[in-house]
Order: C-alpha cells, then sequence, then structure tokens
C-alpha cells in the first residue's frame, strides 16, 4: 500500500451549522488523535474498529476543553482511504471547527491539500479514477438527474464498460501476437477480416458510450437558450415572462435591450439559462452595434434559439437577414409573438416549415409551451441519468473519441495491406488511452490536475 504523512482538513463546508467533521488519514492517525482527545475512560487505541466515540478534544499543554465531540474510528484498510481514518464530529460553527483543526495539526499532522483524501483512495486502489471524478461530480451536480448519473459512475458502471473494452483489446492483442509470433499455428490465426471484425465490435462498445456525451454534459452544465431576433418583436417581454421576474427593461422604442441579460431557470430537474440579446438590425450606435455582435455570438454558444417574430406585423429584410444567420447545427424555435394583437396571417404561414410556438409574452400566454419545447428539443426524459452511465466529462470524451481514432486507423492500415505489425501499434495506443481513462496509465500530471480542483477535505 501507499505509504504516506498523516493528513487531515474540515470536511464540512465552512460557516455557521450543526456539526463539523474534521477528518485525519494515514498511520497516525490514532496517534494524533489521541493527543488531542480525552474519553470517560481508555483511548482511541483501545476502543473497536468502526465505532463512535464521545469524550472531549483537549488542548492538553492547557488542559483547557475546546469543545465536546464524538469521534469515529475506521481502520485501514476498509476506510474512504484505504488508511487509518479519524473523523472529529465538533460542533459547527467557524471558530470551534477550526480550533480543533489547529490543534489537530500541532499534534502531528499535516493540512490536506484539495482532494487529497480522494486521491489517497484512488492510489490506494480502492476506486478508480472514474469513481474518483464521479465524487467529485456528485458533489457539484446542479441537478438531482445528474447526480443520479455520477452515482451510477461511482458504483463503477462507466468503469466497467470501459474495462470490458479494454479486455475485448488485451484479448485481440494475444491473439495477434501468436499469429505473429507463431504463424505455423494455423488454427490460432487471425485473418484479416477478423482483425477488422473484431475491432468494429470495440469501435460500436465505444460509440455507444461516446454518443451520452451530449446528455451528459447538459444534465451536468445545463442547456443555453438564447432569444434571437430583429429589435422589438418581444424578447426582454419573453425573458421576464420565462423567468417570472421583470429583470429585463422593455420598451414600446427599438434597440432596447444593450447588454445580454440572463438568468437560469429549473425546468422538470434541468438548469436552462435563457439568454435574452440585443435586436439584430443595423445599427449606427457604437453601443448597440457591440450588443449585437454579441447576440450574434449566442448564436453559436447556445444549445438551443428562440427566433422570436411579431406577428402583428410583415416579415423585413431585418427578419430574413437573420433566418439567413441561423446555424443549421442548432435546434431554433420560432416564437410567434404579439398574438394577442391582430394577426398578420403571411408572417405566421411563412414558418409552415419551422418548429414553432404562438404565444404572447405580454399576457404571459403560451410560456408553457416553450418550456415543453426546450425538453423536447434537448432530448431529455425525465428518467435520464437515472440507472444509466452517461459520460459529461471532456476529458473521459476525448480520451475515447482518441482511442476510436486508433481503431479507425488501424482498420485502414489493414485495408491498405500493411504488416500487422504496424496494426499493433494503434490497438496499443487505443489500449493507452483507455487506461488514461480509468487510470492505469493517467500521468502524475494530470492525476495531480483533477484532484486540485476538488475541494478542501474532500
Ligand atoms: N462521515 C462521513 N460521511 C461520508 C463520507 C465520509 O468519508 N465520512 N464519505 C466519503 O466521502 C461518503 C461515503 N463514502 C464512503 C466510501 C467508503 C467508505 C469506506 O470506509 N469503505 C471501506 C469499508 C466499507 C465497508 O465497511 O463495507 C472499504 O471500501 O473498504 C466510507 C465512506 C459520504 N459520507
Ligand atoms: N401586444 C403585445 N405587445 C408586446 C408583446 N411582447 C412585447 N410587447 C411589446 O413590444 C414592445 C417591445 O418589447 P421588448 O420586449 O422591449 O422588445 P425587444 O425585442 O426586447 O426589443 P429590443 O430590446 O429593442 O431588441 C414593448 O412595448 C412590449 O410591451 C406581446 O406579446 N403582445
Ligand atoms: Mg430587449
Amino acid at each position: 500500500m501507499f505509504k504516506e504523512d498523516t493528513i487531515a482538513a474540515i470536511a464540512t463546508p465552512s460557516g455557521y451549522g450543526g456539526i463539523s467533521i474534521i477528518r485525519i488519514s494515514g498511520s497516525e492517525a490514532f496517534e494524533v488523535c489521541d493527543r488531542v482527545f480525552k474519553m470517560k475512560k481508555g483511548s482511541i487505541f483501545d476502543v473497536p474498529k468502526n465505532t463512535i466515540n464521545y469524550g472531549h478534544i483537549v488542548n492538553k499543554d492547557t488542559n483547557e476543553i475546546i469543545d465536546e465531540v464524538l469521534v469515529s474510528k475506521m481502520c485501514e484498510p476498509h476506510s474512504f482511504t484505504a488508511e487509518d481514518v479519524i473523523e472529529i464530529n465538533c460542533h459547527g460553527g467557524m471558530s470551534v471547527t477550526k480550533d480543533v483543526l489547529t490543534l489537530v495539526l500541532k499534534n502531528g499532522a499535516r493540512l490536506a491539500e484539495a482532494g487529497e483524501f480522494t486521491k489517497r483512495a484512488f492510489l490506494n486502489g480502492r476506486i478508480d479514477l472514474v469513481q474518483a471524478e464521479a465524487i467529485s461530480d456528485i458533489i457539484t451536480a446542479k441537478t438531482s438527474n445528474f447526480a443520479k448519473s455520477a452515482m451510477s459512475s461511482l458504483k463503477g458502471d462507466l468503469s466497467s464498460k470501459i474495462d470490458e473494452i479494454k479486455a475485448d483489446i488485451t484479448n485481440m492483442l494475444a491473439r495477434l501476437e501468436v499469429t505473429i509470433q507463431y504463424p505455423e499455428y494455423d488454427e490460432e490465426d487471425l485473418t484479416n477480416n477478423e482483425i477488422v471484425e473484431l475491432i468494429n465490435s470495440m469501435k460500436y462498445k465505444l460509440n455507444k458510450i461516446i454518443s451520452t456525451f451530449e446528455k451528459g454534459e447538459i444534465l451536468k452544465d445545463g442547456i443555453k437558450v438564447a432569444i434571437i431576433g430583429k429589435p422589438n418583436v418581444g424578447k426582454s417581454q419573453l425573458l421576464n415572462a420565462l423567468i417570472n421576474e421583470n429583470k429585463a427593461i422593455v420598451t414600446e422604442e427599438a434597440g432596447t435591450t444593450r447588454d445580454i441579460v440572463d438568468e437560469v431557470v429549473n425546468i422538470k430537474g434541468v438548469p436552462v439559462k435563457f439568454i435574452d440579446t440585443a435586436g439584430i438590425r443595423n445599427a449606427d450606435s457604437k453601443v448597440e452595434k457591440i450588443g449585437i455582435d454579441k447576440s450574434i455570438e449566442m448564436l453559436e454558444e447556445s444549445n438551443i434559439i428562440l427566433f422570436c417574430i411579431d406577428t402583428s406585423r410583415a416579415l423585413d429584410t431585418e427578419d430574413m437577414d437573420i433566418i439567413k444567420m441561423l446555424p443549421d447545427n442548432k435546434e431554433v424555435l420560432v416564437v410567434l409573438n404579439k398574438m394577442d394583437l391582430n394577426t398578420n396571417v403571411d408572417t405566421v404561414k411563412a414558418f409552415d416549415n419551422y418548429k414553432t410556438v404562438e404565444i404572447s409574452a405580454l399576457k404571459k400566454e403560451g410560456i408553457e409551451k416553450i418550456e415543453n419545447k426546450i425538453y423536447e428539443l434537448a432530448g431529455l426524459s425525465e428518467d435520464d441519468g437515472v440507472g444509466n452511465t452517461l459520460v459529461s466529462n471532456i476529458r473521459h470524451k476525448n480520451l475515447l473519441i482518441g482511442a476510436r481514432d486508433d481503431f479507425d486507423n488501424a482498420i485502414k492500415m489493414i485495408n491498405e495491406g500493411l504488416e500487422v505489425d504496424l496494426v499493433e501499434i494503434d490497438i496499443n495506443a487505443a489500449l493507452y488511452k483507455l487506461g488514461g481513462i480509468t487510470g492505469e496509465t493517467t500521468s502524475e500530471d494530470i492525476i495531480d490536475e483533477i484532484f486540485k480542483n476538488f475541494c478542501l477535505g474532500k
């Protein structure tokens, strides 16, 4: 087992609270605890493992009682870090918690770095890197469905899918080796067709994992929805109706909104960021122009575009110019606004071939239809992330795509009639990348970088 010094940190958020936990981990955890913890009789060494023990934290130099506490004792390897672990449950509150930690640090423990407890669990082989990252995802999850998907990764569901492909590769490499080394054993030989078939079946498994990324990303970070249109069609009025708050300025003057105004709303458990933008037109004012540039950026940055139209008026060149700007790789929902006024039939008809919703932002009519459509366009359903693993981590995604490229290269080599040895190089490269996801082949720098982003005490 990986042996290190004994670390300590506050594991609970700072601030006022009922209870705070100070965590100590390492080979001297019990010694450190013994120096600061006084029980009615006996010491922490005498009590059985996995027990919670009542007593006081005492500064033995001054005999001063710092706090009345409960202390948990866990013995290696059956603890979170797989080392000896002590958890001091003291009273919540910033000063008492800090005082207990300071005393612990004075008595032989070192302050832990961010993520160091989880890093130890990983280095000691209790969890792999995907599971360690899942712990961080659970903590930072903004939605319960994303937390459920992270929990599935923590259980090892994603790791076992990756391990399965790694095992397929190792198997195939062993057979390739026989083919190369002992060409005389014909029955063991892999034909080129068989090699391609094996690679394709692994690629199929990889693609299935990669295809979950889009949804994983949405559950993790939410959906960005940009409200776009020419001036005065009611974009700001629509934002206010969607967020149920008068946040954006609404006036009858064209060119009211200059800067981006946004707000996050929770729609069926998914955070949706609505972004109100400046009306796009050929503007003269410098400030308005800057605002319009930002609107155009939002066309690129958002996941879904609400293209807002004033149905009480005829379409004009300003509307048409924006239609030309709509990116075709994005979902666009045409919001036919101001339906409470006299409707221009031709304007509505012009969008016959688009996805549309008819609303009145002013009267707050049809807002729910927009919410449902957004949920639908994002391809979401209520049980996303529940019991199914989603890849939501860009590091994982890049390595998975890299491995797929290696497979493609290998197939290309075979089709070009190149030596099997060369194919082996690509297959090995794919194996190395998959090992980088779960942690076996990840460089120390990257491992450090991953744990640095964890919170303190985790
Ligand atoms: N007080 C407290 N609460 C906590 C944690 C903790 O460390 N302390 N956790 C941590 O972040 C999470 C729970 N995760 C944990 C995961 C593994 C082990 C553990 O001791 N595993 C051992 C023994 C398992 C067993 O007894 O069956 C093992 O895997 O060998 C503990 C907590 C959430 N709540
Ligand atoms: N009757 C009616 N008027 C609306 C509706 N939505 C917006 N308006 C009015 O249209 C005018 C413009 O609304 P805004 O929300 O400021 O328009 P905008 O698209 O944000 O305009 P810019 O910020 O200039 O690009 C205001 O007078 C609103 O009250 C609607 O559904 N019905
Ligand atoms: Mg506006």
